[in-house]
């Protein structure tokens, strides 16, 4: 099985602080991965790392098989990596149309970019490709609507697409089930299988366990930047370690229950 991303016993520490600590992890494609911990735990810090934001200091990260240690965040991008923010980062003013393109314009490189702003070829190709990709996720009549005047819901559905129109093949996701009511969370279920079923592997940090449930196979438990357990959601709830690191935290009923 291939696999989309590897951990190699990475470390990163903020001044004194070890935020992650020796972390080994492996992703095999088309997986869903959550990635779960108490405050603090340095889920944020560890998708920095994978991203490039920050450099490591210790370890080596692989995605799809290529060491991407060394290389600048830019280029992970390019190498098939990419974000949800849980604050959505769209442009407000923007159609979803303009957001979608200026998406896969700013991941693209070489002639692609030249062209794209005479609104030669690879433009044409990318409003085709951003128009079939909004009937996929259910958007179809939304590409003129500006996104500030959009629901939250749906604003979160079209960062969704934006992602998978970069070529991605590694989606980051940032508590991508927050703000969200039951139907519209039921839908991102829906499009996050759809998702792996076009072999899109998904690492999710969320707080929400009845979504990881039902939208993860896999899930490893962090704390103090470490990992202390890791295997289906059941298992690592009836975790001693797991039960301890959530004790006295906002979260200790959910992970519980
Ligand atoms: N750039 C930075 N400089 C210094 N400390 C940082 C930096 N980024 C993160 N930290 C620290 O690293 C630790 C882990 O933070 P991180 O945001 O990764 O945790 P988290 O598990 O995502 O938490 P939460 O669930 O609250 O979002 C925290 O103590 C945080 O203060």
């Amino acid at each position: 099985m291939t696999m989309a991303l590897v951990l190699d016993n990475i470390t990163k520490s903020f001044h004194q602080n070890r935020v992650v600590d020796n972390l080994d992890l492996t992703v095999h494609q088309g997986q869903a991965i959550a990635l779960i911990g108490p405050n603090g735990a340095g889920k944020t810090t560890v998708f920095n790392l994978i991203s490039g934001i920050y450099p490591l200091d210790q370890g080596r990260i692989y995605i799809d098989g290529t060491d991407v240690t060394n290389i600048s965040s830019g280029r992970r991008i390019r190498a098939g990596v990419a974000r949800s923010f849980q604050n959505v980062r769209l442009m407000p003013y923007l159609s979803v149309m303009d957001n979608l393109l200026l998406g896969q314009h700013l991941q693209a490189s070489g002639v692609g970019t030249l062209l794209a702003p005479f609104r030669l070829m690879p433009h044409n190709r990318w409003r085709e490709a951003a128009r079939e990709a909004l009937e996929t996720y259910d958007l179809t009549g939304m590409e003129n609507k500006p996104v500030g005047a959009l629901p939250y819901g749906i604003r979160k559905r079209v960062d969704l697409v934006r992602a998978t129109l970069t070529g991605a093949r590694l989606l980051l996701l940032d508590e991508p089930a927050a703000g969200l009511n039951p139907s519209e969370t039921n839908a991102l279920r829906q499009h996050l299988d759809r998702m792996r079923i076009d072999g899109m592997t998904l690492v999710v940090i969320e707080h929400d366990m009845g979504f990881i449930e039902r939208a993860c196979d896999h899930v490893v438990v962090l704390n103090f930047g470490a990992k202390i357990a890791e295997g289906t959601l059941a298992q690592v709830q009836r975790n001693p370690l797991v039960q301890q690191a959530y004790i006295g935290t906002t979260a200790q009923q959910e992970v519980m229950a």
